[in-house]
């Protein structure tokens, strides 16, 4: 594609060189560029991509679209200077794959927790009805039946329009995908062109990154405030900010409660650890999932299919044939008759909801132990806070490593620690080995208990100084099953 075609979505304030050459690739890391490239300079939060315009050229980038220009200038580089180089970056990466996303129907997900569940869920439904569909998520992307691993929630520009190219390609009519809270800060998802958004719920995390609950809450609603008018914006009523994500939105507002009034309800008229039976928009549904959390996961997933102009009939007899989500309120059943849950919970409000949910089952009658940790390199606050959800809730708990990153894993849990008081730490153990802490978790239970292994849910490796080894929850309860 020629450069003069390539910025025809940008405004630059300054160009160098000649715009009439072609270029094959761009790239925001010069570590990926070759020959006939565009490199764009952006500024990070580790280090200035500007400092790698000369690697980039020596790697063959003939273009380098860039906020400031260098003062020694290549004669065979073209230089196009804009004001932000991340917002340009996906516009560039949009036009360069040749618009993708208008070409499909996107839906994006952003909420705290629930972003996985209902892209995935939509993923397989619009699949069970008869669509080609893409998926972009923390566990794994999908083109169709292709599935290509995910290292983010959001992948990077680039790489985000170049999956949705391939989707195009692979005849998909739906794509669904997760717009994490750094994506759209980072503008990830700029150029991107969306047929609906759905905001699931807004509590804690990531305040390493955005600082304040505010920003964190705002970089959310900027994905809403982006919207085009044909879009539509399905909010979650029942979250205190679920109005406020929509308030300054063009597109069509839907809300969807399991308390008040809204454009789509539900309610729970049964619930079993197999699965509950509810009733939506007045038709009655059998589902595989469990919790009050599941059920507004599942509105939203019906809202979306609602507005994606799908029958009600079909949507909820295709909803009943799905299953919970890899490493979501899994449960794998132990031979001595207790019941263990493999749970992504990461945040105070994910293990709240997630050990309601598992007490609305349990009705009393059986014990709790919950295994948990919290990630390192990630917003210390939450730590304590999820020490005091986890112990609220659990007859006893064990606290262990999660994903330490580059911290040590015992500070990590004395952070935790702090969130008890003696009465509670009385009822904790501190075994910073994972394996060992759901064997002596699965040693303690007896028949009718629950062991949530929390924080982990579908990940297959523990990240320790940068190093990522294999480890699975499941795979670990399997095998202490298997040795029993
Ligand atoms: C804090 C954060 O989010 N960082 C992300 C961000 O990196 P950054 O802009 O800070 O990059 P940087 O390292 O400062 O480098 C600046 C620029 O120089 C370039 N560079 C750098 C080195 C070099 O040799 N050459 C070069 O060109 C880089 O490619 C980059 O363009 O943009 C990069 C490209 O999109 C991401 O890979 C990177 O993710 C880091 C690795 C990360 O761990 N991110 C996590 C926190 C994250 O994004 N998580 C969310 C989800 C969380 C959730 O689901 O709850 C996600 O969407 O996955
Ligand atoms: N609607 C919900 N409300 C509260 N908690 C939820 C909800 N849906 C899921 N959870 C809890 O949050 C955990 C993560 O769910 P999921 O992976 O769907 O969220 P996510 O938003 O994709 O998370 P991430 O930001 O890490 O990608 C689940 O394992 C469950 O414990
Ligand atoms: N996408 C989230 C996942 C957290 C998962 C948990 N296992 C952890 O490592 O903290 C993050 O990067 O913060
Ligand atoms: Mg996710």
């Amino acid at each position: 594609m020629i450069i003069s075609k390539l910025i025809s979505g940008i405004k630059p304030i300054n160009i160098i060189g000649d715009v009439n050459k072609e270029i094959v690739g761009v790239n925001i890391d010069s570590r990926k560029i070759e020959a006939n490239h565009l490199f764009i300079a952006v500024k990070g939060t580790q280090v200035d991509g500007h400092r790698y315009i000369e690697t980039a050229i020596e790697k063959g980038a003939v273009a380098v679209l860039c906020e400031d220009l260098p003062e020694e200038k290549a004669a065979h580089v073209t230089y196009i200077q804009v004001q932000d180089t991340t917002q340009a970056a996906g516009v560039v990466a949009t036009v360069f794959y040749g618009e993708p996303s208008k070409k499909v129907q996107l839906v994006g997900v952003t909420g705290t927790n629930g972003k996985t569940t209902i892209a995935t869920l939509l993923y397989n439904l619009f699949r069970k009805l008869g669509y080609k569909c893409g998926l972009l998520s923390t566990v794994c992307n999908y083109i169709e039946d292709e599935a290509v691993p995910a290292d983010h929630t959001t992948p990077d520009p680039i790489e985000l329009n170049y999956l949705l190219s391939r989707m195009v390609e692979a005849g998909c009519e739906y794509v669904f995908m997760e717009c994490s809270s750094h994506a759209i800060a980072q503008k990830r998802i700029a150029g991107l062109h969306f047929a609906g958004g759905i905001f699931t719920n807004l509590t804690r995390d990531h305040l390493d990154y955005h600082k304040t609950f505010e920003n964190y809450r705002d970089a959310k609603k900027a994905f809403f405030d982006s919207l085009p008018k044909t879009s539509f914006a399905i909010t979650n009523a029942d979250d205190k900010n679920g109005m406020y994500m929509v308030q300054n939105t063009k597109a069509t507002v839907k809300t969807y409660s399991t308390r008040s009034l809204a454009d789509f309800k539900a309610r729970i008229i049964e619930c079993h650890f197999e699965g509950m039976y509810l009733e939506i928009d007045g038709r009655e549904v059998g589902v595989r999932f469990i919790g009050k959390f599941n059920v507004s996961n599942l509105l939203a997933v019906y809202g979306a299919s609602v507005m994606l102009k799908q029958q009600p009939e079909d949507i909820l007899l295709a909803l009943s044939t799905l299953h919970s989500v890899s490493g979501r309120l899994e449960p794998i059943y132990s031979p001595e008759g207790f019941t263990c849950i493999v749970d992504y919970a990461h945040t105070p409000d994910a293990l709240e909801n997630v050990l309601l949910a598992i007490h609305d089952v349990l009705n009393g009658k059986g014990k709790v132990i919950t295994v948990c940790g919290a990630g390192g390199n990630r917003d210390k606050g939450k730590r304590p806070l999820m020490a005091q959800e986890a112990i609220k809730q659990s007859d006893k708990v064990i606290l262990t490593s999660d994903n330490p990153r580059f911290e040590d894993p015992q500070d990590i849990l004395n952070d935790m620690k702090e969130g008890l008081n003696n009465a509670q730490l009385k009822k904790t153990l501190t075994i910073v080995d994972r394996k060992e802490a759901i064997r002596t978790a699965c040693s303690l239970a007896q028949k009718g208990d629950v062991v949530l292994v929390a924080g982990k849910g579908h990940e297959d490796y523990q990240e320790i100084n940068g190093v990522k080894h294999h480890f699975n929850d499941k795979e670990v309860l399997y095998e202490i099953f298997q040795n029993d």
